[in-house]
């Protein structure tokens, strides 16, 4: 078994100044790594922070992360750095994840995804929490696990990329629904019974993306939809409870602290489903809720009102 204290010290650098990337940040640090921030408002510019680096973690939310690769696709990058990337978002213009803008834009670069249910201001408060690193490269997934292991925080590897990058970002889209669920006061069979079949859900269209079955039974897929499905501070959540309190998306988003992926995400899958013609209701019902064609009841009868199936049809 790796002894944790026997890391040697790398350079971290950590791009995206938000929730998220400041909590990884203090957990590297707190391990004994060299780690420097970039955000876009500070001083320092982003040669400065990337020069020796060893990984370079993006925490960038999605709208940033080609803007963000393409900038730093300019700069003299250490052959030797990781890309790690836990953004949880799909890009509209062409349904790429994060990790595949990576790695498009750094072909001879490792990189990893790194994604589990990690509520950064529980992660914030030294609660315990487990995570995922997954990469084509067991070496570079490795390194990353070695990073950020503590006993605070435990990580796991993985072998399937797409399908942890994928859970963390399909689970946003049922976060909005349970919170609808919660809005409503549907009861906990109801919420039970949503969550079970976003995971099927889920599973198809990562299925149809390549992606492994095994991998949404996983901390990335289970794990992340237990932990935003039911808890008021996730931000994807919160968009669906107030949704159903009655509020305007509009409203919402202007008053949300930081980033709900899920919106923009249900967008670009509806877009993908039309396409290949993939059966997710939960997701279309989502969908026409945040585009104000249906009311969160509405919503919750076109559901249960379905034609009748099996339970399996994958
Ligand atoms: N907060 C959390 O609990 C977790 C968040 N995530 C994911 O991590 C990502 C970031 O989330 P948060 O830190 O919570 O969001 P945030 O909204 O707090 O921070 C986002 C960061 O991205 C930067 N950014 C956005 N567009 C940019 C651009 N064009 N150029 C440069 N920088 C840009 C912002 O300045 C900010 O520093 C999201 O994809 C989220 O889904 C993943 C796990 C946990
Ligand atoms: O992904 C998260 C926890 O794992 C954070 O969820 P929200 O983006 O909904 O706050």
């Amino acid at each position: 078994m790796t002894n944790l204290k026997s890391t040697n010290s790398k350079s971290i650098a950590v791009l995206g100044a938000g929730a998220w990337g400041t909590g990884l940040a203090s957990i590297a640090e707190a391990n004994g790594h060299q780690v420097s921030i970039w955000s876009r408002y500070g001083s320092e510019t982003l040669a400065e922070v990337v020069e020796n680096a060893d990984a370079i973690v993006s925490a960038i939310s999605m709208k940033g992360v080609r803007e963000v690769a393409t900038q730093l696709h300019g700069l003299p990058i250490p052959p030797k750095a990781v890309f790690v990337t836990v953004t949880k978002g799909l890009e509209p213009e062409t349904i790429s994840t994060p990790s595949q803008i990576w790695q498009e834009t750094f072909p001879i670069h490792a990189v990893v995804v790194l994604s589990g249910p990690n509520l950064s201001k529980e992660i914030e408060m030294e609660l315990p929490a487990a995570t995922v690193v997954a990469s084509r490269s067991k070496d570079a997934a490795e390194l990353v696990q070695l990073v950020f292991s503590s006993s605070r925080f435990r990580v796991y590897t993985n072998s399937d990329p797409l399908g942890v990058e994928l859970g963390g970002t399909l689970k946003n889209v049922i976060a909005i629904a349970s919170g609808v669920c919660d809005g409503l006061q549907l009861g906990t069979n109801a919420k039970a019974a949503l969550v079970t079949r976003g995971l099927t859900e889920m599973v198809r269209i990562g299925n149809f993306w390549g992606a492994k079955t095994e991998t949404f039974y996983g901390l990335s897929g289970l794990g992340d939809l237990l932990a935003t499905c039911n808890s008021p501070l996730s931000r994807n959540y919160q968009v669906g409870y107030q949704m159903a309190c009655g509020k305007t998306l509009t409203e919402i988003l202007t008053h949300l602290q930081g980033t709900a992926e899920g919106v923009n995400t249900c967008r670009v899958l509806m877009q993908r489903a039309k396409q290949r013609n993939i059966s997710i209701p939960i997701t279309e019902q989502v969908y026409r809720l945040l585009e104000g064609e249906v009311t969160p009841q509405q919503a919750l009868d076109e559901l249960m009102l379905r034609d009748i199936k099996p339970e399996y049809s994958y």
